[in-house]
């Protein structure tokens, strides 16, 4: 039951299990990112790294540990780390040294504030095996429209971590078909405005903290200083634009191949916009826009909107965005469904702004689509 923790604004055992989840994930992504990680490249040619190997298998063993009944929607899977025994065993140190850090010099919360966890994960017994192999390979669950799930992305924007630049481990909580909770830690992310961004290329780290961010559906969404654990978190909310859409600044993909940034160019056009827009890799791009260092996230199909988005990339930024005080959809406007299984199905693109303002930017982004003869992705609302 519900048990009042210290460290966080709201009080949830899901809540709590997710922070130390992300935060001990995101130890082992800190650590590999001071190197220059090797990658291998999966079957659909996209990279994957040690990093997002670790962070699922730890984020996953700790949802086994408190919550073995619920499922997990999450990117990676275990098989080229059953095939690569030298791999395999440099994931597993990574997971030994997350698993194994103090939690309350890691999240604030103090270990007995933590529910009561299944023995069948603690970390003696992984240890003694490959037992992190399996961790990881309870990803694959399918999702749906009922019930309740967990969707993971271990390293969003690993194409951004293996630059040197944005990441995120993102991690939501999934119920009939909406994400109720999301935890997401963006360690090269500034949490103070006077914080310098990593240089890209340059794998320090961040000067300073990284951010995390939590959410609970109808609570608010928070952040704070990824250390140290006494940090408080504090209240974030999109920016009122009391000085117009005009005055706003948009986020968009460093991947041109990830989003249409030409329509972008002629959206912020329409509306106004003057400012450049600013690229960042990874859900840091809807955290920064929660927060008002951004305001409006634009993500629209390249070429025929053949791509379908996965349910990982974007639950726990949309409902950081939703309770910050924005709106979430697809280019026509519809409300993402993130019940039907592992990817957005029933949807193409995705727009971010506040809501007040949410209308006017899907109107001017229907009118691009339109104007570039891709209305068919607009769907029925064309
Ligand atoms: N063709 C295409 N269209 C749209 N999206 C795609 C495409 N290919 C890949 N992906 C997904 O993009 C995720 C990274 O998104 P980003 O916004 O970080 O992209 S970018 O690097 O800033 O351009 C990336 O997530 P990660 O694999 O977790 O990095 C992919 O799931
Ligand atoms: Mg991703
Ligand atoms: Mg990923
Ligand atoms: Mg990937």
């Amino acid at each position: 039951m519900s048990s009042s923790s210290s460290a966080l604004p709201i009080s949830s055992p899901e809540l709590t299990v997710a922070l130390s989840a992300v935060l001990r994930a995101s130890l082992a992504t800190t650590q590999i990112f001071k190197t220059i990680p090797s990658s291998l490249t999966k079957s659909d040619k996209s990279p994957v790294t040690l990093g997002d190997f670790a962070a699922q298998a730890i984020v996953n063993t700790l949802i086994a540990k408190y919550f073995p009944d619920d499922g997990i929607v999450a990117e990676e899977e275990a098989s080229a780390l059953r095939e690569d025994e030298q791999l395999r065993g440099k994931v597993g140190e990574l997971v030994k040294m997350a698993l194994e850090k103090d939690e309350q010099s890691l999240t604030g919360t103090k270990e007995s504030e933590l529910p009561s966890g299944s023995k069948k994960w603690s970390a003696e017994d992984w240890e003694q095996s490959d037992r992190f192999l399996s961790a990881l390979d309870r990803g694959n669950f399918n999702g749906g429209p009922s019930g309740r799930f967990w969707a993971l992305d271990p390293i969003d924007g690993t194409k951004g971590f293996l630059r040197g630049g944005q990441y995120a481990i993102c991690l939501a909580l999934v119920e009939n078909g909406e994400p109720i909770l999301a935890c997401m830690a963006c360690p090269n992310l500034p949490y103070a405005v006077s914080d310098e961004k990593p240089k890209e290329g340059d794998r320090s780290g961040v000067r300073g903290d990284g951010s995390v961010f939590i959410a609970v559906k109808g609570k608010g969404a928070f952040h704070r200083s990824i250390a140290p654990p006494s940090a408080a978190f504090e209240p974030i909310k999109m920016n009122s634009l009391s000085g117009g859409l005009s005055s706003a600044s948009f986020c968009e993909s460093v991947e041109a191949g990830h989003s249409s940034q030409g329509t972008n160019a002629r959206i912020a056009e329409l509306l106004g916009i003057s400012s450049p827009p600013v690229r960042m890799d990874s859900q840091a791009k809807y955290a920064s826009v929660a927060r008002g260092d951004g305001d409006i996230y634009l993500r629209l199909p390249v070429g025929d909107g053949s791509y379908v988005e996965k349910i990982w990339d974007h639950a726990a930024g949309a409902l950081l965005c939703e309770e910050a005080g924005g709106s979430v959809s697809d280019c026509s406007g519809k409300r993402l469904d993130f019940g039907k299984g592992r990817t957005l199905s029933a949807n193409k693109g995705v727009v971010v702004a506040l809501k007040g303002r949410h209308t006017e930017v899907v109107e001017a982004v229907k009118k691009a689509l339109i104007e570039e003869g891709r209305g068919n992705l607009l769907g029925e609302q064309k």
